[in-house]
């Protein structure tokens, strides 16, 4: 089912009109790689060769199917912000959704950052990038979209310092009909709500994770806050775990930022003036109601006093920057070392390895606390001591989740009535709640499904990352340098054995649902 923008949007005919046609279009490098997409720099051939990026999005991962690309690339292609990247046109190629949009020679802030700034960017120039990206934001808003995917990675900046917002590929409409989006959407409470599960992990809201309770556009607000975070501390928080933990632990402990604390202490530590730590501490309360709108944002102290602009961008974060290709290729060679050096790391972990040389394993067992699946293993004479204090995994996870308790924080950082807790973590560290265990009786099956679902997600990017691995291995070897034939077999098995390895996990998983799904309805 091929589609293009142009038959879609009057609008089109009015500007320049990129061809629909791949061979139109020369590759010349590969910039970046997200989930299901590979961005590559181009030229257009009919355009003067002007240069372009494509955003190869592999349909068959992609979570969208293609009605509801096409829904969306139309509603965008409607908007106009000098703060949000428009792409010139779409078009299907096979099974990839080619989507051709203006080259940003500076590539995605988190790019740089991660390339070059790996402590982060200094304060003037976050305030800068987050204005821009405010501004697009409020904009998005006010025209009834949300982007549901704010990142570093989706702030894109030109040679000139312009700062532009992209990657609308999980934005949706607030003003769409229900039956228009894969989205589930919910008008039974005081404002429309969404209720699917859209983004990235550790950028997530804890109502957008939380999903049944239904979130709208404060969810941007508490990406855009956790954004904020990610420039200033170089990546975001919560991000040293696994992406299904960290959103277990968002929903069942509150979001803290005990991880920053540790940076108060390095070498590195930063300080970040009160205006900055007060805005972020706006973004970041549990209670969407009382996050700021965007527009309200923009009116804070903090971005009313920055006065700079795009050149100072230019100066203090692009020059001597390698180019957006040059810092992808650093990227892939590093994650090909690391993988390489984390190729022996299972043996030093004695739990592994006593599972995996001794022991047999007879199932798996729900780790509440660490919200992963663990192997149970066929007892030995000390285990069977102990064993009979184990009380039933599926009542104990049930009996452990109380969702009313969630969200009704005691500790956040704002009061109901605007007054404001210390915050006693310095840096941009915020003190959002307490470490309560979670007691009570009510039970969330849609928590527990979420999370299982979410932590399934993971898995499948996890295989993925893997098969990217390996068709780096096939395909850029002299990049790589890896010459020795002996290493390279070596390493690909590995790379199999762990593909097989995500493979078991996934099955494991898939039952681990059903026998929930089972659970559930029988009762
Ligand atoms: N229009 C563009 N111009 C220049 N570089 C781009 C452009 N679009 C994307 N990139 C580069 O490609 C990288 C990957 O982009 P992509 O949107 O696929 O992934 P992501 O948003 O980081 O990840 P995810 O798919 O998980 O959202 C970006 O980080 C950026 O450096």
């Amino acid at each position: 089912m091929a589609y293009n923008q142009e038959e879609q949007n009057e609008e089109e005919h009015k500007k320049i009109q990129y061809p629909l046609d791949s061979t139109c279009y020369r590759i010349l490098d590969e910039i970046g790689r997200g989930v299901s997409a590979i961005v590559y720099k181009a030229i257009c051939i009919p355009m003067n060769s002007s240069v372009v990026a494509i955003k190869a999005i592999d349909l068959d991962q992609s979570r969208a199917d293609l009605d509801n690309i096409r829904r969306e690339a139309k509603t965008m292609s409607l908007l106009s912000h000098p703060n949000i990247l428009k792409a010139h046109c779409s078009f299907t190629v096979d099974r990839c959704l080619w989507v051709i949009m203006p080259f940003m020679s500076a590539g995605s802030l988190q790019s740089i950052i991660s390339s070059a700034f790996p402590d982060g960017l200094s304060e003037p120039c976050i305030a800068i990038v987050l204005k821009e990206t405010l501004s697009a934001l409020a904009y998005l808003h006010n025209q009834g979209h949300l982007h549901r995917d704010i990142k570093a990675g989706n702030i894109l900046i030109d040679s000139d310092g312009t700062i532009k917002l992209a990657d609308f590929g999980v934005s949706a409409s607030i003003f769409e009909p229900i039956s228009g989006y894969g989205s589930s959407f919910s008008s039974s409470s005081s404002c429309l709500m969404f209720t699917d599960v859209a983004g990235t992990p550790y950028w997530m809201a804890p109502e957008v994770i939380h999903s049944h309770t239904g979130y709208s556009f404060k969810a941007d607000i508490w990406s855009f806050g956790i954004t904020a975070l990610e420039l200033a501390h170089g990546r975001p928080p919560l991000s040293h775990l696994p992406p299904s933990k960290s959103l277990f632990m968002k929903i069942t402990k509150r979001f803290r930022f005990s991880d920053y604390e540790k940076t108060k202490n390095s070498k590195n530590y930063k300080k970040f003036s009160k205006g900055f730590k007060d805005m972020v501490g706006l973004c970041l309360d549990q209670d969407p109601f009382r996050r700021p709108t965007a527009e309200k944002l923009l009116k804070h102290p903090f971005f009313k006093s920055c006065n700079k602009g795009p050149d100072f961008l230019v100066k203090h974060v692009l020059q001597g920057l390698p180019s957006v290709e040059q810092r992808f290729k650093q990227v892939k060679i590093h994650r090909l070392l690391s993988l390489k050096k984390s190729d022996g790391d299972d043996d030093d972990d004695p739990e592994h390895g006593e599972i995996s040389k001794q022991r047999r394993i007879s199932g798996w067992n729900f780790n509440v606390d660490g919200f992963e699946l663990d192997p149970v293993l066929f007892p030995t004479e000390k285990d069977q001591e102990i064993s009979s204090l184990k009380p039933n995994y599926v009542d104990d996870v049930v009996k452990q989740v109380d969702v009313s308790e969630l969200f009704s924080d005691t500790s956040t950082i704002s009061s109901p009535g605007g007054s404001r807790q210390s915050s006693e973590v310095e840096g941009v560290a915020m003190n959002c709640s307490g470490d309560r265990r979670i007691g009570g009786e009510s039970v969330s099956r849609e928590v527990m499904l979420a999370s299982l679902l979410f932590l399934k997600k993971s898995l499948d990017d996890q295989r993925q990352n893997v098969m990217n691995l390996i068709s780096i291995f096939h395909g850029e070897q002299h990049v790589v340098e890896v010459n020795k034939k002996d290493n390279l077999i070596e390493v690909i098995d590995k790379l199999r054995n762990e593909v097989e390895n995500e493979k078991k996990k996934n099955s494991a998983l898939q039952l681990e649902i059903e026998f929930l799904k089972s659970h559930y309805s029988n009762e």
